[in-house]
């Protein structure tokens, strides 16, 4: 029978979990990312947890869940050394550069994996892609800026759509940039970066992820290290 797509995400929860109880040194003090597939993963960690000192959150939901499994949250500020980043990804290709923030939760996302040593990225297949772009990419901009950082992305080709009712875990607005087809990721990261008001955009490839573990209904497939 076909797995489903939340089985997939079980199985690749599982498969992250594995990977941390084997090579992560017990005490360490692991990154966790925000979404329906950290999620899967958060419940998993739950398993392992008195084998890790303590988590760092990437948004306020995920910090609520692992606090639900009685797994210790500190605040980044008090972290110098953090083995491994885990999150999923909206879209990644087979370099490892990824569009992430279908959850809004992409700065805070950013900080902490600038953090940690290795990004471990966790998808079911459906996010590999061989160009990113057909997820609208998400940029935070400050409330204020938001016309004018709209006007600069139009200059640049895209199509920005203010995502309605929503506010970001740091009061911020996001715009969902569509009709993209992003043939140079780490130079588009860089030239949104520069837009004033633009506080992170969605585009993770100046530090794309170190190791992306991906199930597909055979398994899960390892690539990078
Ligand atoms: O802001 C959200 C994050 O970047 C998520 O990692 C991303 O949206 C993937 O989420 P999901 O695992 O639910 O597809």
């Amino acid at each position: 029978m076909a797995m489903t797509q939340d089985e997939l995400k079980q199985a690749v929860a599982r498969a992250a979990r594995d990977y941390i109880a084997a090579n992560v040194p017990a005490g360490s003090i692991i990154g966790v990312g925000t979404g329906s597939t950290a999620n899967f993963f958060i419940d998993e960690l739950a398993a392992v947890k008195d084998r890790i000192a303590a988590t760092v959150a990437s948004s306020e939901a995920t910090k609520k869940r692992l606090e639900g499994h009685g797994i210790k949250v500190v605040d980044l500020n008090e972290v110098t050394s953090m083995p491994v980043y885990v999150d999923g990804a909206d879209e990644i290709t087979g370099n490892l550069e990824m569009v992430k923030g279908g959850g809004g939760a992409l700065t805070r996302e950013k900080i902490v994996a600038a953090v940690a040593g290795k990004f471990i990225c966790v998808c079911d297949q459906s996010k590999l892609v061989g160009t990113l772009g057909k997820f609208p990419l998400p940029v935070e901009v400050i409330p204020m800026a938001r016309a004018y950082v709209a006007r600069e992305i139009e200059k640049l080709g895209g199509k920005p759509k203010l995502r309605e009712g929503f506010t970001t875990d740091n009061g911020n607005l996001i715009l969902d940039v569509h009709g993209l087809a992003i043939a140079d990721p780490a130079g588009f990261e860089t030239k949104l970066n520069q837009i004033v008001g633009v506080v992170t955009n969605g585009l993770f490839a100046c530090r794309g992820a170190d190791l992306l573990l991906l199930a597909t209904p055979d398994g899960v497939r390892q690539m990078g290290k």
